[in-house]
C-alpha cells in the first residue's frame, strides 16, 4: 500500500500492478483493492463516489464484494438476501432469512474487511426487482468490532490461498440508509418508488470487470510457472539421451520440450486475447457512460468466453509445469504448488467455467439462427452464417489454420443446433432440449473461444514492427500453438472437412520440427518476461539457476530441523518402541 501511495497509483489501479503478488499464498486486500473499487467506480453516483472513494484510497474503509451465498453461487436470480425498502424511516432493511442465504465465500469478509458491497433482492413497493448492489457497513471502522446485526466469520481451510480470509455473513434485519443503495444505474426514490436501468444488466458490472481482469493475471501465473520450469529443465541434468554420453539437459528431450513450449505459447495468445478484451471493455465501459449498451452483450460473452479459456488453460499448463519438474516440483519452495492452487480457483470463481461457456453457446445459436433469418449479428459472429473463405489462403498456411477453426466452429454450431431443434421436437420443451444438448453446446463455445483466442494471437504477432527477430521467433511461437491446437481437436478438423488426415499427418511432423527449432529459445522467452527472484518465489527457478543449493537452504529453514531429535519423538516414537505394539 505504501508503494501504492508513493508511485500515486489509485486504488482501482491497484489490482492491475503486482501488489497482489507480494502475499504468496493470497491476498486478504485483493478484493478490496479489485472488486469493491471497481464497484465502487462502475454503480455509485457521483455522489456516492465522493463519500467513499476517498476513504476506501485510504483505507479506512476495507472492503469486498458479497454476492455468493451457501445455496446460491452461480444463479445470481436465485439469492436470498433481501433489502426490503422501508419508506417510513428511508432505510432498506438487510436479512438472512435462511441457512442458505449466508454469504459464504467473499474474499477478506472474515477478519479483514469493515464494509462491502452486498448483492441483495431488492424490495420496494411490494415488489422484488431482482439482485440490487448496496454498500454496506459491517464493523466499527475504530474498533472493527461487527456492528449489531451483524454475524461475521471465516469459513475455514480451503485448498490453497489461505492467508486470504474468506469468509460468511448474515443479516439480522440489519438497517442502512437509502443512499446506501448504488444509484448509477437504478434507484429507489425516497417514495419507493423505482427507477430501472437502461440496461438489466448493469449491476452485473463488477463481475464483468473482473473476469476481463482475471484473463490478464491468469497469464501472469502461467508465465511464472513457465519461468520456473523452463529454467530448472536447463540446470536440471537427467539420464543418457544417448548411450555413454554425459547426462543431457533435461529440456532436450523432445517430450519436456513438449511439455513446456505450447505453455510458453499459451503465456501470449492468453495476454493477447487479454488486451483484446480490455480494449473492448473501455470502448463499452465509454458508451455506457454516453448511455449506450450496445456492445455490452458482446462484451459479456467474450469476457465470460476468455475468462474460461485462460483459467483452464493455465491451471493445466502450470500442473503439466509441476509435473515436469519431476519430484521437486512437488515441494513448496518450488513456488508450483501454491501458482497451481491460487490458479485453479479462477476456473471456479467470477463464474464457474461450464456455466459462463454455455452463456457463449447460447449467444452463439442465438447469432446463428439470427444470421440465419438475415438479421444483423454482431462481427464477432458473422462468421457462423458467412460463406466458406478456405480457398482463398494457400493449403496450410497461418491464414489456413485460422479459417480452418473458424469453419470447423460454425460447422459445430450449425451441427449443433440441428440437434438442439431434434432434440426439442421429441421433447417439446427448449429448457429440456438444451440441457440435453449442453455437452455439446460447451464444446461449440470451447471452439468459438479457442478460435479467437488463435486469431488475436496471430494478427498480434504479424503486426510487431519493432524487431524483425522478435517477430519471427513468435511467429514460430504462434504457429506452433495453432498446431498444437489443432492436433489437441483434430476430430472436429475432420469433422468439418477443413482438415484431411494426410494434412493432420503434415502439421504433427512441423510441430515436431518447430519444438526443436524453438528450444534455443525457450530460456530467452521465459527471461523475457523479466520476473523477479522475490516475485517468483522459487527455489527451482531462480536466475541464477543455483538449484540445489537454494533447495539445501530452504530445507535448513524447516522447523523441524532445529533440533536433532524432535519433540515427537519422546511423546509419541519413544513409547511406541517401547511398547511392544
Ligand atoms: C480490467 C482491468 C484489467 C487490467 C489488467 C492489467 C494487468 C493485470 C495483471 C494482473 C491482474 C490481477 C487482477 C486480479 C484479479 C482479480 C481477482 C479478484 C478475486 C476475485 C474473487 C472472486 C470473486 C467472485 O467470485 S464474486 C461472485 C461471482 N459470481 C458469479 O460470477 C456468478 C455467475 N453467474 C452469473 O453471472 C449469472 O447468474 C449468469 C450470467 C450465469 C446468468 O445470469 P441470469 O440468470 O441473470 O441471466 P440469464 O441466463 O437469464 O440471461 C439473461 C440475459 O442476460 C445476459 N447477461 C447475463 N449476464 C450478463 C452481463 N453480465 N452483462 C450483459 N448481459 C448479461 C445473458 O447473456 C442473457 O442474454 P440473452 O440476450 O440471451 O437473453
Ligand atoms: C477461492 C474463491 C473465492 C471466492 N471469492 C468470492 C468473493 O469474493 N465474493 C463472492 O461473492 N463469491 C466468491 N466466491 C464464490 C464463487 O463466485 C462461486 O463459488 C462460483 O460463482 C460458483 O458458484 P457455486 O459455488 O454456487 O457453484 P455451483 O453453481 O453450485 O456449481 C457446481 C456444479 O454445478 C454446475 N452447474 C451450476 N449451474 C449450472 C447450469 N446452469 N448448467 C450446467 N451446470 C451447472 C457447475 O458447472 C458445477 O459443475 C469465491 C469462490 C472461491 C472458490
Amino acid at each position: 500500500m505504501r508503494k501504492l501511495a508513493e508511485h500515486n497509483i489509485p486504488l482501482r489501479e491497484a489490482s492491475i500492478t503486482q501488489v497482489h503478488s507480494v502475499l504468496r499464498d493470497g491476498n486478504p486486500l485483493i478484493v478490496h483493492t479489485s472488486m469493491f473499487a471497481n464497484a465502487l467506480a462502475s454503480l455509485a453516483n457521483p455522489k456516492q463516489q465522493q463519500q467513499w472513494v476517498p476513504l476506501a484510497e485510504k483505507n479506512r474503509i476495507i472492503g469486498t464484494y458479497a454476492q455468493t451465498e451457501i445455496g446460491h453461487g452461480t444463479f445470481v436470480r436465485g439469492l436470498e438476501t433481501t433489502a426490503i425498502f422501508d419508506p417510513e424511516t428511508k432505510e432498506f432493511v438487510l436479512h438472512s432469512p435462511t441457512i442458505t442465504s449466508t454469504k459464504w465465500w467473499p474474499g477478506g469478509l472474515g477478519k479483514t474487511a469493515n464494509a462491502a458491497i452486498v448483492m441483495a433482492q431488492l424490495y420496494t413497493q411490494g415488489k422484488c426487482y431482482g439482485p440490487h448492489p448496496f454498500f454496506v457497513q459491517l464493523r466499527d471502522f475504530d474498533t472493527h468490532h461487527s456492528l449489531p446485526g451483524v454475524i461475521l466469520g471465516e469459513i475455514g481451510p480451503r485448498l490453497g490461498i489461505n492467508s486470504q480470509d474468506n469468509g460468511y455473513l448474515r443479516f439480522d434485519h440489519y438497517r442502512i440508509p437509502r443512499t446506501n443503495m448504488l444509484m448509477r444505474h437504478s434507484q429507489v426514490l425516497e417514495d419507493g418508488s423505482y427507477v430501472k436501468p437502461i440496461h438489466n444488466k448493469l449491476s452485473y458490472g463488477t463481475m464483468v470487470w473482473t473476469r476481463v481482469a482475471i484473463v490478464h493475471s491468469c497469464s501472469k501465473k502461467l508465465a511464472c510457472a513457465v519461468t520456473i520450469a523452463t529454467r530448472y529443465s536447463a540446470v536440471r541434468h537427467q539420464s543418457e539421451l544417448v548411450p555413454g554420453k554425459p547426462e543431457p539437459q533435461i529440456l532436450e528431450y523432445q517430450t519436456q520440450q513438449y511439455k513446456l513450449l505450447p505453455h510458453i505459447a499459451s503465456v501470449f495468445a492468453i495476454l493477447f486475447s487479454a488486451s483484446s478484451v480490455l480494449r473492448m471493455q473501455r470502448n463499452v465501459a465509454a458508451s455506457i457512460s454516453k448511455g449506450n449498451v450496445e456492445l455490452l452483450p458482446e462484451l459479456h460473452i467474450l469476457s465470460c468466453a476468455m475468462k474460461a479459456l485462460s483459467s483452464q488453460d493455465s491451471t493445466q499448463g502450470i500442473e503439466t509445469c509441476r509435473l515436469a519438474c519431476g519430484g521437486h516440483g512437488y515441494i513448496a519452495s518450488s513456488g508450483l504448488p501454491s501458482l497451481y492452487t491460487s490458479t485453479t480457483c479462477t476456473i471456479t470463481y467470477e463464474g464457474e467455467n461450464t456455466v459462463l461457456l454455455l452463456q457463449v453457446a447460447r449467444y452463439l445459436i442465438k447469432s446463428y439462427r439470427a444470421g440465419l433469418e438475415g438479421l444483423p449479428v454482431l462481427p464477432s459472429v458473422m462468421y457462423l452464417t458467412a460463406p466458406s473463405a478456405m480457398h482463398q489462403s494457400p493449403p496450410l498456411s497461418n491464414q489456413a489454420l485460422i479459417e480452418a477453426f473458424r469453419i470447423s466452429s460454425a460447422n459445430l454450431v450449425k451441427e449443433t443446433e440441428s440437434r438442439l431443434c431434434r432434440q426439442f421436437n421429441l421433447e417439446q420443451n427448449f429448457h429440456y432440449a438444451w440441457n440435453r444438448c449442453s455437452v455439446a453446446l460447451v464444446h461449440c463455445a470451447e471452439l468459438h473461444s479457442r478460435y479467437y483466442m488463435c486469431e488475436k494471437f496471430l494478427s498480434t504477432v504479424e503486426s510487431i514492427r519493432a524487431s524483425d527477430r522478435v517477430r519471427s521467433v513468435l511467429q514460430d511461437l504462434c504457429r506452433l500453438y495453432l498446431i498444437h491446437h489443432i492436433t489437441l481437436n483434430q476430430g472436429h478438423f475432420l469433422r468439418s472437412g477443413t482438415l484431411s488426415g494426410v494434412d493432420l499427418s503434415t502439421l504433427e511432423e512441423e510441430m515436431y520440427e518447430l519444438l526443436a527449432k524453438l528450444r534455443p529459445q525457450a530460456v530467452p522467452l521465459v527471461d523475457a518476461f523479466d520476473f523477479r527472484d522475490e516475485l517468483l518465489g522459487s527455489t527451482l527457478g531462480a536466475w541464477d539457476g543455483r538449484v540445489y543449493e537454494r533447495l539445501y537452504e530452504e530445507a535448513q529453514k524447516s522447523p523441524l530441523n532445529k533440533t536433532d531429535v524432535s519433540k515427537a519423538y519422546h511423546k509419541y516414537l519413544q513409547p511406541l518402541m517401547k511398547s511392544n505394539l
